[in-house]
């Protein structure tokens, strides 16, 4: 406002010639009151009336600080440069009501005049033990009076943050201000005056404005020395109104406000501070679709701090991020406002979302249609929801070969960055969220080394691709496997994101996140380096708007896929699998653990040793051999025993008596079934027969399928070592890792059972290891047979 510079220069100039002229009436003045000069008076009003007081007195950086008396008898009030024109120093403390009045009234008129949030206040009052903050507990709870030090403690708590102030103005990271009230300061120890003094210093230029009661010898500030009737001010460091030392008029101090002013005044300010602080879902995440370009990188708001609006990006610069907090402490809140963020920010087409959940619980059930609610997020493309340690895996090598197939296409296209990519395909940035990742990482066994490596792969490439990962954990002490890679892998997350009770997401020597309250959470996008955090209030999720917003994107993408997505506890049926899946020579057992959940169905061919063996004693294993043989019928024959008398067996399917039965003339293309085929009964030939129908059967289209509940009685029953080959195709269930060694191999060492999981090993495919299936069970509902006494006698 230059105009008003230059009017406000004017008019102080004329106020700075008037106690020249007082000088130059010389020792009279002093003496005893002289005749008032009338063109000394004059000269007082002219000036005083060309003031713009309107104007002065709405400059929050003009403090009121009483008034001066003119020899005409007018008055004029007072109104001292603050913040960038000097801090305010008096030379008594706020024990003496006058002062505390002044300095109260200076605060109020700082907020008042200035935009909410623009302005942080921090006080101490160690010799009244914060008697001077009493009226401003509103602003207190407010969040606006961050803290008041009554202790040496506090102290130094409220230098830290006035300290972090500069520091965050310097680096240019914030552009508000913190107003630090010293109403009392018993003893300040050297280093804390010193402190204080060197804020004095640096802070008027950057952020800090301090109003020093009983310290009138701080630096850069306007002086005011109170005596007992009246009182002097001095010049304003930066604004000299007068050529001597002090100005010469003296100046009356405001009268001591009542504390219920105080009291209502504060909390009207605190009112206005709350309602512009509250930043609602709907702010963050508006209904509208976005079509922002993520060739740059994705930028998202994820809440507001001091400064105004946060937002944080995935780029170049911040790729990957890592968040942590306790349980409770909103981590998943905060991942919805992300993740929603982005949804309605970016198209289906330019962003793609991973999700992966490895707690129990359904945190991400606000991304996927559920029974009650068809809508999803378009966006995502694969969901798991209590997620296998092997899923997440699944999804980390997926991308993995997603990194590779894209590092094809842009070598084709001779470019080398995500951007330049964008500008001939249009592949999406693809965001993969991981929460309590540590589950996927716990331990040291096979799952967590691969996953590591292929953490490690896209944190260091990743960003090349337009792959981007955000691990989410409640604690990061536990995962041995990352800290053992600690420098290689976390290095590769600059944005750290602490919520309240994080631990080891900020450097051990950064305590930015102690004493964040729900809501609040540090970002820091320098690894977590002390004095790189900003202190971000997020808002809570809203069910109503998010489902609002679902049902927008669902209609404005009518044409997207919903994700994929993968239940971890829940039981899977062949009832559910497609056409193609099943049928002609594909024997359908489940689902592998995959990203696509793709079918686990071994092909039945005419090649040797085309026959499977069910091993485990886990019911369950009974309910997948049924599901393989409905799968079958009717294209195939298939002829079945059951030996346990617990088997449902579709429609279709011939039975037979005993396996022996089912042995006689076995005419081509049949299929035979056997449940508790360790309880087959068959003699030295049979035994022969069998084998032979093993070794023989597939290239005729004989193939046999059978469960049996104990390892040792399958491999003997198939000749030992000499008949492994003969059964190509196994599914392991209860029978431990360790056990397996004999028979299968040392790889298959890793394999530790688990309810609704089985181990399928073909011993034709390329898996080395094995792969986890999700078997087919037995949908809920289906009536068990009557069960035989002598069957179940057999069993046990
Ligand atoms: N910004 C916020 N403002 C207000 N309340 C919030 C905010 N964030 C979270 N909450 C509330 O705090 C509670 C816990 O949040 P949330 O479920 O996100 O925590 P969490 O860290 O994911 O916990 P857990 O890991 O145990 O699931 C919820 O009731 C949520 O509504």
């Amino acid at each position: 406002m230059p105009g008003f510079r230059a009017h406000l220069e004017r008019s102080l100039s004329a106020f700075s010639a008037i106690p020249e002229r007082i000088a130059r009436l010389g020792a009279r003045a002093e003496a005893e009151p002289a005749p008032v000069d009338p063109r000394l008076a004059a000269a007082e009003d002219a000036a005083a009336s060309s003031l713009d007081l309107d104007d002065l007195r709405g400059d929050p950086w003009r403090l009121p600080v009483g008034h001066f008396a003119l020899h005409s008898g007018a008055t004029v009030p007072a109104l001292v440069p603050f913040g960038e024109g000097g801090h305010l120093a008096l030379s008594r403390d706020a024990r003496d009501p006058a002062v505390a009045g002044l300095a109260q009234t200076a605060l109020l008129h700082v907020l008042a005049r200035t935009d909410p949030g623009a302005v942080r206040v921090v006080g101490m009052d160690t010799g009244a033990l914060g008697a001077a903050f009493a009226p401003f507990t509103a602003l207190q709870q407010a969040g606006v009076l961050e803290e008041v030090a009554t202790d040496a403690a506090g102290q130094a708590r409220v230098l830290d943050m006035a300290e972090r102030q500069v520091a965050e103005a310097i680096a240019g990271r914030s552009d508000d201000r913190l107003v630090l009230v010293v109403a009392s300061w018993e003893a300040p120890t050297r280093a804390h005056r010193q402190r204080l003094d060197a804020l004095a210093h640096s802070g008027r230029a950057h952020g800090v404005a301090i109003i020093a009661c009983g310290l009138p010898d701080l630096q850069q500030a306007t002086r005011i020395d109170i005596g007992e009737s009246s009182a002097t001010v001095h010049n304003p460091p930066g604004e000299p109104w007068t050529t001597g030392e002090e100005y010469a008029i003296p100046l009356t101090l405001p009268s001591v406000p009542s504390s219920s002013y105080l009291a209502s005044e504060a909390a009207r300010l605190a009112d206005r501070a709350r309602e512009a602080g509250t930043l609602r879902f709907s702010d963050l995440v508006p209904l509208r679709t976005g079509d922002a370009d993520p060739a740059d990188g994705l930028e998202v708001r994820i809440g507001r701090d001091r400064s105004g609006d946060v937002a944080l990006r995935f780029d170049d610069l911040t790729p990957h991020w890592l968040i942590g907090g306790r349980t409770g402490g909103g981590k998943t809140v905060f991942l919805l406002d992300l993740l929603y963020g982005l949804a309605t920010r970016y198209r289906p087409g330019d962003v793609a979302l991973f999700l992966l959940d490895f707690k129990e619980g359904v945190s991400f059930s606000e991304f996927i249609p559920t029974g009650r609610d068809r809508t999803y997020i378009p966006h995502a493309r694969a969901v798991g929801v209590e997620s296998d340690r092997e899923y997440g895996l699944a999804v980390l090598e997926a991308l993995s070969q997603e990194m590779v197939r894209r590092s094809q296409v842009m070598k084709n296209l001779g470019v080398s960055s995500y951007a330049a990519l964008r500008r001939h395909e249009e592949y999406p940035r693809i965001v993969c969220v991981a929460d309590e990742f540590q589950v996927l990482l716990a331990g040291n066994d096979r799952v967590a080394q691969q996953a590591v490596a292929a953490l490690e792969t896209i944190a260091r490439k990743g960003r090349s691709y337009g792959v981007h990962l955000v691990l989410a954990s409640q604690t990061l002490s536990g995962i041995e496997s990352l800290w053992a890679k600690k420098d290689s892998i976390f290095g590769q997350f600059p944005m750290r994101v602490a919520l309240p009770g994080a631990k080891t997401i900020l450097e051990p020597d950064n305590n930015a996140a102690q004493g964040l309250s729900l809501g609040q959470v540090v970002v820091n996008t320098e690894g977590g380096a002390k004095g790189a955090d900003r202190i971000v209030r997020f808002p809570n999720a809203d069910d109503d708007h998010m489902r609002a917003v679902r049902e927008n994107l669902n209609r404005t993408f009518a044409d997207a896929r919903p994700p994929r997505i993968f239940y971890g506890y829940k039981p899977l049926h062949l009832s559910d699998a497609l056409p193609g899946e099943k049928g002609g020579d594909r024997l359908a057992l489940g689902r592998h653990v995959d990203v696509g959940l793709s079918i686990a169905a071994p092909a039945l061919t005419r090649s040797p040793g085309r026959n499977l063996a069910l091993l485990g004693s886990d019911k369950a294993l009974g309910e997948t051999l049924e599901a393989a043989v409905e799968g079958l019928v009717p294209e195939r024959r298939v002829v079945a025993v059951d030996e346990t008398g617990a088997a449902v067996l579709p429609e279709g399917v011939e039975k037979a008596a005993s396996l022996a039965e089912a042995m006689e003339d076995v005419a081509d293309d049949t299929v035979i079934a056997v449940w508790g085929a360790e309880n087959h009964g068959l003699d030295r030939a049979g035994l022969t027969r069998f084998r032979e129908l093993l070794r023989r059967g597939p290239e005729r289209g004989v193939h046999i399928l059978g469960w049996w509940r104990a390892l040792r009685r399958h491999m003997d029953d198939i000749g030992g070592s000499a008949g492994r080959e003969d059964c190509a195709v196994s599914l392991v269930g209860t029978i431990p890792g360790g056990e397996l060694i004999g028979h299968f191999g040392q790889q298959y060492s890793h394999w530790s059972p688990r309810a609704g999981r089985a181990l399928l090993i073909d011993r034709h495919s390329d898996d080395s290891g094995g792969r986890l299936i999700i078997p087919f069970t037995r949908p809920e509902g289906v009536a068990m047979p009557h069960q035989s006494g002598t069957a179940e006698e057999r069993i046990f």
